[in-house]
């Protein structure tokens, strides 16, 4: 018999929370312990209450989950993995949009419980991560854009992933620094990254890398259709690092295994 996985869900009645419900819902391994959200008005989703955030310490206690998937914002993914330290609890983030001050506050909190954070939970995104730095590198001089697209609602740009494709199109080129947006009279500089944020509508989550040089161009271009896929993965991530010890952990972490 397998073990089941007890998963306290926090914003619970967001666009993303109401997914990793339906998400854990669909697997036979795993259970929502408790959800909450910043001020539920006695909602329940897919038949769980959701409970205010206030009692998120409480509910650590009283039903001790193997681990809290949480997909709100910076300033309380950053409160909540505190008190899953606190608690002795494993905690997997697909937040994005955290300063470097929270970003510290995830790194202190893994020194005491498993941290996985990854702005991207598609399968398909991480494959993206594994191959960009081998097409920068084959392409030397080439020019190279970045493109991300997504609902009106959403807050941060450029999105998490992008930043996460950046960090790698860096490491594995020579660039002078990356040009957000573009107006005015100057043409393109060589060795710059073009980073464009569109906001549109209900769109799920597409990025795309173009590449272009030499009278060709390259279009790496990811595209996530429904956000079960991210909640898929953060339940997968959920459920595999229920058995790991304190730690900074990724989602390559999880597919590798
Ligand atoms: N890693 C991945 O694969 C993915 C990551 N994301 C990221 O997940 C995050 C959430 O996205 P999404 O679900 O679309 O956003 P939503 O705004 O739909 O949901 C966020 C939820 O968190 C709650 N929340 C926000 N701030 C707080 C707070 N201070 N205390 C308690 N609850 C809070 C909100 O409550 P309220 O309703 O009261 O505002 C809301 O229910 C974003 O950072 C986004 O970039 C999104 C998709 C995939
Ligand atoms: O806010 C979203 O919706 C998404 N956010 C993540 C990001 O910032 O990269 C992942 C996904 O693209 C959807």
């Amino acid at each position: 018999m397998t073990a089941t996985t007890r998963i306290g869900v926090t914003g619970a009645t967001g666009r993303m929370g109401r997914e990793v419900i339906a998400a854990v819902a669909d697997r036979d391994d795993c259970e929502v312990a408790f959800a909450v959200n910043r001020e539920p008005d006695g909602e329940t989703v897919d038949g769980i209450a959701v409970d205010p955030a206030s009692e998120f310490g409480s509910l650590l206690a009283a039903h001790e989950p193997q681990a809290v998937i949480d997909f709100t914002g910076p300033e309380s993914a950053t409160e909540y993995v505190r008190a899953c330290a606190d608690a002795k609890v494993a905690f997997v983030t697909g937040t994005t949009g955290f300063d470097d001050d929270q970003l510290a506050a995830l790194e202190d909190a893994a020194g005491e419980i498993p941290v996985l954070r990854a702005p991207n939970f598609a399968r398909g995104v991480q494959a993206l991560v594994n191959v960009i730095g081998d097409a920068v590198k084959s392409l030397p001089g080439y020019d190279v854009e970045l493109v991300e697209t997504h609902h009106n609602a959403k807050r941060d740009a450029p999105s998490g992933t992008a930043n996460r494709l950046l960090s790698e199109i860096e490491a594995n080129g020579e660039f002078s620094g990356r040009a957000h947006g573009r107006e005015g009279e100057a043409p393109r500089e060589a060795g710059e990254i073009g980073v464009h944020a569109l906001r549109a509508g209900d769109i799920t989550g597409e990025h795309e890398i173009l590449l272009a040089g030499n009278h060709e161009e390259v279009r790496l271009t990811h595209r996530a259709e429904d956000r079960g896929v991210f909640a898929a993965g953060a339940v997968d991530a959920a459920a595999w690092i229920a058995g790991q010890k304190a730690g900074s952990y990724d989602f390559a972490d999880v597919i590798d295994e």
